[in-house]
Formats: structure tokens, sequence, C-alpha cells
């Protein structure tokens, strides 16, 4: 998300691989649509029917959202309304709970402004507040039903101000460096190599220091069998998190203050968690994904929506990803934790050569590549802790966290102001058009809908987008023959092929192979068969 939050972008990601059997039970009488698996694609939108240009063709309301910093006084928190010029009347914060329940600590101060000696081995009160506002009194009453109830909703609120109040600790503490530091409990001393600082790996030729300050010539260690590709996801992922354990119990990369953009993406996933816990309630948590996929889409249909919260525990495959294409520097790391450091890595199929340790993997590549992912979650969870009745917050761990971060990180709609989709029918007619310019639009925030996440993207989409307070509806923008795919567009579709395609790997993380595309590249696409 944070590169790609300023582009209109689909929700997305499945991590279970259903059966096509599975995709076809997702038939809704209510839309004219059906979920297929297509070759080179992934899981796609489909036409049950001849669909006329301007019909709605599918419908959803977002899981999750989260507004933007610039714009928290202007967006309404429950249904995105946005007046940029006065703001909107009622503050999250203006109503009762602020004194009850969203002061951190509601410690008695003295008069001169300090805190009684009682109170000065507790946490300070919050100065904090929560700049969310609502446009009337009934968007308020729906968001604390969302969340369960008024108690559910001011600590979720006290959980706001808490991420608040440590990015305000950090950003004095660390306003000098961004960059995780090793402290002194997992410091250098604690390094196998006795202190000497070990020399980052980039691959096959490097070199690394051992414990001896032999330097060895990592190629020589490789296991030239060894393909990281035969390790499965599951293997990976267990591995995964037996490091996040490490990071999590030893509190690493806390010094990391997640900037403007990752706290956005914080956000949403708090609101996620919070939202999904308070969906989840009297859920049998035992319901296979499939099923709560069916049911998400067929809920979407009567604009509800129920949350895949056992999903997220399932390993998401570009996290995998992104351990997969630095496996090899990791394997370089030193060798063994006993000391043992000339004793090559010796690659097991199933676990990892070796759990590394603090200091390990915050000096290590791989380690530096999670510095964001772990940073916000440890901001997350800090703030979790700080916030009074946590405990009506729900459970926060590092496998949730990570199981909405990178199922979202690529995978959300920006909220903009207008909303409608930039691209509008007749424009579509003349491509060279000028586009809607995104410059002429607010983004004041992004969502997750979850029963959308099926849409493919095509440089020249039949379907398009208009936002509806927080319903999202996708109609069809030209006639479409029955078993035809229906495509979107995540973004702006005016600019020339190499741009389009360089924009959708940075900010989606795919090769763009639709049919436009291919028209217009005179380079062969390759196309990806998986799925986040
Ligand atoms: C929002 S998801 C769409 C649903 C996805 N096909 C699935 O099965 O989960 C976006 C992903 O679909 C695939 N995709 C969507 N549009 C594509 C396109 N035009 N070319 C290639 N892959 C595409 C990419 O893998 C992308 O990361």
């Amino acid at each position: 998300m944070p590169t790609a939050q300023k582009v209109v972008a689909p929700a997305a990601s499945c991590e279970s691989q259903p059966t096509d059997t599975t995709l076809e039970q997702l038939d809704t009488s209510l839309f004219p649509v059906s979920i297929r698996h297509v070759a080179g694609r992934g899981r796609g939108f489909f036409a049950t029917r001849d669909i006329q240009a301007g019909e709605t063709v599918f419908r959803a309301v977002p899981l999750a959202w989260a507004i933007s910093e610039d714009w928290m006084k202007n967006t309404c928190w429950w249904c995105f309304a946005y007046n940029s010029r006065r703001g909107h009347p009622i503050k999250a914060m203006d109503i009762g709970a602020r004194s009850k329940t969203l002061a951190i600590d509601n410690l008695p101060a003295n008069k001169k402004g300090g805190r009684t000696a009682a109170a000065c081995s507790r946490p300070r009160p919050s100065l904090n507040r929560y700049k969310g506002v609502f446009c009337s009194l009934e968007c308020h009453q729906a968001a604390i039903a969302a969340h369960g109830g008024q108690e559910k909703w001011d600590s979720y609120l006290a959980l706001l101000v808490g991420m608040e109040d440590e990015i305000q600790l950090h950003s004095s503490q660390v306003s000098r460096s961004n960059k995780a530091r090793v402290t002194p409990e997992h410091s250098s001393s604690a390094l196998p190599d006795g202190g000497q600082p070990r020399t980052a790996t980039n691959g096959p030729d490097s070199t690394l220091l051992c414990e001896s300050g032999e330097k060895i010539v990592a190629s020589n260690y490789l296991d030239a069998d060894f393909d990281p590709d035969d390790l499965t996801d599951d293997q990976l992922g267990e591995w995964i998190s037996d490091v996040w354990n490490t990071i999590a119990e030893h509190g690493l990369f806390s010094d990391y203050l997640p900037d403007s953009s990752e706290r956005e993406l914080t956000r949403l996933i708090a609101n996620q968690l919070c939202l999904c816990d308070a969906l989840s309630t009297g859920r049998d948590s035992d319901t296979p994904a499939t099923d709560w996929q069916t049911e998400m889409v067929i809920s979407s249909a009567a604009d509800r929506v129920i949350a895949p919260l056992e999903a997220l525990f399932h390993v998401k495959s570009n996290e995998t990803e992104v351990l997969r294409a630095s496996i090899c520097q990791i394997q370089l790391g030193p060798t063994s934790l006993d000391g043992s450091a000339s004793t090559p890595a010796t690659i097991a199929p199933i676990r990892l050569p070796w759990r590394p340790s603090p200091a390990q993997i915050l000096q290590s590549k791989w380690g530096s590549s999670l510095q964001t992912v772990a940073g916000s979650y440890s901001l997350l969870e800090r703030a979790w802790k700080r916030a009074a009745k946590s405990n009506q917050l729900g459970v926060l761990s590092h496998a949730r966290f990570r199981g909405v971060y990178y199922r979202e990180k690529a995978n959300s709609f920006g909220i903009w102001d207008p909303p409608t989709d930039v691209l509008q029918p007749t424009e579509l007619v003349d491509r060279n058009s000028s586009d809607i310019s995104y410059d002429e639009r607010e983004w004041v925030g992004f969502s997750i809908y979850p029963t959308a996440v099926y849409f493919n993207h095509s440089c020249a989409p039949n379907v398009s987008k208009m936002r509806h307070g927080r319903t999202m509806t996708f109609a069809s923008n030209q006639s479409v023959q029955s078993g035809e795919e229906l495509f979107i567009s995540y973004g702006s579709i005016t600019d020339p092929v190499s741009e389009r395609r360089d924009r959708l790997r940075d900010h989606f993380f795919f090769e763009c192979a639709c049919e436009r595309c291919i028209a217009e590249s005179s380079v062969q696409i390759c196309t990806f068969d998986g799925q986040f």
C-alpha cells in the first residue's frame, strides 16, 4: 500500500487456491457474474449473461478502511463524505468517550501540570486526540455498531490515540535517524563474531566475516542443487513465523518510525483486526476459507460484509516471495549460532538452516527489508498495550498483522473525491481523449472491499467503478457478451504502455497481460498464474 495508495486499486487476494468447482459455486443470481479461474491471471469475474452498457454488475461494502492523515477532519469516518472547506461537525472524540476511556491513563495531575508521585511510574496521560470526524450522528452510530458497541468503539479510539502518542514519542527520539538501530541487549556484543560488523551479503560471490575473522567466500557454501522454489509457501511460512517470534519477543525494529503512508496502512490494519473481531463474534472459526469466500460474495449482494478472519492466518504468497527472492542471502549468514562458523550452512528441505539471533536479523539484508512491516507492527503493538481496556480490542499477533499487511498491501481501493472512476464510458470510445486527471481528484483514504477482490485489470476496462458513500458499485461501460471477462482498471490508462506497465509492476506487483498491453507491446509478456 505505501506506494500504491494514491492509485485507484482493486481489493484483492485470496490466499488459498480453491478448486474450479468451488469457484463456480460463487455464482450469484443477484449479479450477472461468476468467478472463474483464468490462465495467466488467477481468478476473475465473468459475465453470466449478455450485459448492457450501464448495468450494475457488482456491488461491495468495505471491510476496513483508513482515512488519509491529511483529510481526517474533512472526511466522514463512516460514509467517506468529503468536505474540503469546513470539515465535518462531529468529532469522534467529542462524543462522551474521551473523558471516560480515551485518555490512555487518566492520571491525576497536580496544579502545575505535573503528575502526582504515585502516578510517576505510570504512563503519561495522552496529549493527543484522534482527529477523525463524522458528518452525522447516524454515521457515528453506525461506526459504533460496526465495532460491536460503545465500549469496543471507545477502545478502538484509544488505540488510535495510543498510536498518535507512540508516534509523537518516537518522532522526538528518532528524529535524527529513521533507521533501525541495534539496541544494547541485541547489540554487537551479542553477535557470534564478537562485535565485528558483518558484511552484508549480496549474492553467491559475496563474502562475510565469521567469528574467527576469517572471510568466507560465500559461494563456496551454497548448495548448487538448492532451488528456493523447491520450498513450499507453508515451509517458508513456518520459518518466517519463527523469525517473527524473535522479532516480537525482542521488540526489534521498535526504533523505526513508519512514515505517514505506512501509518495509514497500520491504521487500516488496526481497523480490520478490530472489525474482524466484532464481525466474527459467535462465528465458527473452523469454517473453511472457501465457504467464507462464497458467503462474502453473497452477503455483498445484501450490502453486508463478513470477516474472513481465519483467512488472515494463511501465509500469503507475496510474503514468501520476498523471502524467496533473498533466501540465498539468508543462507549466507553466520553459519551456526554455536560459534562453529566455519561449518557451512546446510540446507534442510523443510527448515532453513538456522534461526537467526536478534542481531543477525537486524543486520541481515533480509532483515532490513522487514524494517517497514516490523516497525509498523511494533508501533501497533505498543499502542495496543497502551490503550485503556485493550482487552476490548481483541487479539493482536504478528501472524494476524502480517496476514492483513501482505494481503492488503497492494489490494485496496483508493477513496477518491469526487467518487467516480476516472474513466467514464464515453472516454473509452476515444482513448486519445484526455483523462480526467488524478490531480483533479482528492485522495482521502483507502479501503478494503473483500468481495471485489476478483476483478482483474485491463487497460481497456469494460467495467467502471462508482462509489456511493461507502458502497462501491461496478457497472459495465459497454455491452458485454455472456462468458466474457469483466475488467476494471487499477489506475489511469491513458499513459503509454511502458508507463502503464511500470506503474502496475511497481504498485501492484504484476506484469500486465491485458489484450491492449499485448497489442501495444513489442516484448513478450510473462503471465502469473498464482495468487496473493
Ligand atoms: C485484484 S487481484 C485480482 C484477482 C486475482 N486474479 C486472484 O485470483 O486473486 C490482482 C492480481 O490478479 C492478477 N492480474 C490482474 N489483472 C491482470 C492483468 N491484466 N495481467 C496479469 N495479471 C493480472 C495479478 O496477479 C494481480 O496481482
